[in-house]
């Protein structure tokens, strides 16, 4: 069957003919390819053509399509182990190297999704704080748990859904929305709510409003903030854990979290999620407390597998990081260069792997509201030529675009001439 009519069958059985809404390519207007196969910075659709994949998986892919190692884990491992809903070593063995390779994580719950990491890290603060309120900042997404759908990013900018339908106003009445970067904002923030504040939750290098670096001096305020008001911050690392280093966004920062959340890259793949942090919090947790959080998957054998093997992988080989960040670079500054020539108006933000192309006539991107004067047009324009050249890009302007360990100069060569014959 060809890509639509895959996708027209698909719509009879799946709303949307999609598992996740970003999928449905509808914000630029397409249909998209069925991808049926990749292969280290490649992807391949039904109908045979290949793209080179700026997606990876919406980040995990960081070693890549179907890394050897995180292949031969998987499979050695699903001899034996496919699920036990017991402990297991490797459950012990990912905990471990996570909270001996990583600061401020003393100790690790696993999960399934980014979503229920940042679910559950919401309700353990709450728990430990004995306080319902949470501060969130508009334009960052961490995934669709009610109380946080409210001024999301990700789908909900893309969509321009101001919230989601089904969401009682009792689910988001404790959910307070500052503004990213804005320090005047969140002391006024605190200033009003701060007793009543369980948790921050920040993405502290955004990338679901497209890439969007948090301030030095404003995360130092934030933390500064929690400290006075007994609030705990939480870092939702999902995406730029073991990202935008292996020690992930906390790295680039001179402030600790209390709580942190991971997925994506931690699970090599494979569906995960992790929170953790501070002992005395995570202590909290049934059995030894009182705050309840289960689930019948988490630390599946598999899932674990995979994810041992791509955080040994990373760890042992931080030129990793290295390349991606050279080969960002050359991309970042090459679409600089070519849109001065042709007298396109973007903006590049970029940390280490995570880069957005932004189409706005600003200097700079650092606030939400140079987010939103992006001409989402122009970037349908630009996605519709680079999917045509053989480039899959995040179908968004407010998504991140990431780079994989496989990708090559020559792929990057590629991109930016592809880039050059973009007609505005
Ligand atoms: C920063 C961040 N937090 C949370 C989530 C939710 O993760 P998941 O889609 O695995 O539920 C995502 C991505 O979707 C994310 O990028
Ligand atoms: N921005 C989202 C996660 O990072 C995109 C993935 C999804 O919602 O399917």
């Amino acid at each position: 069957m060809s890509n639509i009519e895959i996708f027209e069958e698909s719509k009879k059985y799946m709303p949307g003919g999609v598992n996740s809404p970003v999928r449905a390519f509808k914000d630029v207007d397409l249909t998209p390819p069925i991808i049926k196969r990749g292969s280290g910075a490649y992807i391949f659709d039904e109908e045979g053509n290949r793209y080179t994949d700026f997606v990876g998986a919406w980040g995990p892919m960081l070693l890549g399509h179907c890394d050897e190692d995180v292949v031969k884990a998987i499979k050695d491992t699903c001899e034996n182990a496919i699920a036990f809903g017991a402990s297991t070593e490797l459950e012990l063995r990912l905990a471990k190297h996570m909270c001996t390779t990583l600061d401020n994580v003393e100790m690790v719950r696993m999960v399934n999704s980014g979503t229920e990491a940042t679910m559950s890290a919401v309700k353990l603060a709450r728990g430990y704080t004995g306080r319902d309120k949470i501060l969130k900042f508009a334009g960052c997404y961490h995934g669709h748990f009610d109380g946080f759908l409210v001024s999301a990013g990700s789908g909900l900018l893309t969509e321009g859904i101001p919230g989601s339908a089904g969401v009682p106003e009792e689910s988001i009445k404790n959910t307070i929305v500052g503004q990213y970067n804005n320090i005047e904002n969140i002391r006024q923030v605190f200033n009003k709510y701060g007793e009543e504040l369980a948790a921050v939750i920040i993405e502290p290098v955004a990338g679901n409003m497209g890439v969007v670096k948090a301030e030095n001096e404003f995360m130092e305020e934030l933390r500064a903030l929690c400290d006075k008001h007994g609030t705990l911050l939480i870092f939702d690392e999902v995406m730029s854990g073991f990202r935008v280093s292996y020690k992930g966004a906390q790295s680039l920062f001179k402030v600790k979290p209390d709580l942190v959340t991971y997925a994506k890259i931690m699970g090599g793949g494979l569906p995960c999620g992790a929170y953790g942090g501070r002992r005395d919090v995570m202590e909290k947790l049934s059995p030894l407390g009182d705050v309840y959080q289960a689930g019948t998957m988490s630390g599946n054998p598999v899932v674990m597998a995979a994810g041992l093997a791509t955080l040994t992988k990373l760890y042992n080989n931080h030129e990793y990081y290295q390349h991606i960040d050279s080969l960002g670079l050359k991309l970042q500054e090459g679409m600089k260069a070519i849109a001065k020539e042709k007298g396109i108006p973007l903006v590049v933000n970029r940390c280490g792997g995570m880069m957005t192309v932004f189409f706005t006539n600003k200097d700079k991107v650092t606030l939400y509201e140079d987010v939103m004067s992006c001409d989402t047009n122009l970037f349908k324009r630009f996605f519709t030529h680079m999917l045509k050249s053989g480039f899959n890009l995040p179908p968004s302007q407010y998504e991140a675009m990431f780079l994989s360990v496989k990708h090559s100069d020559k792929d990057i060569e590629e991109f930016l001439d592809a880039f050059r014959k973009f007609q505005v």
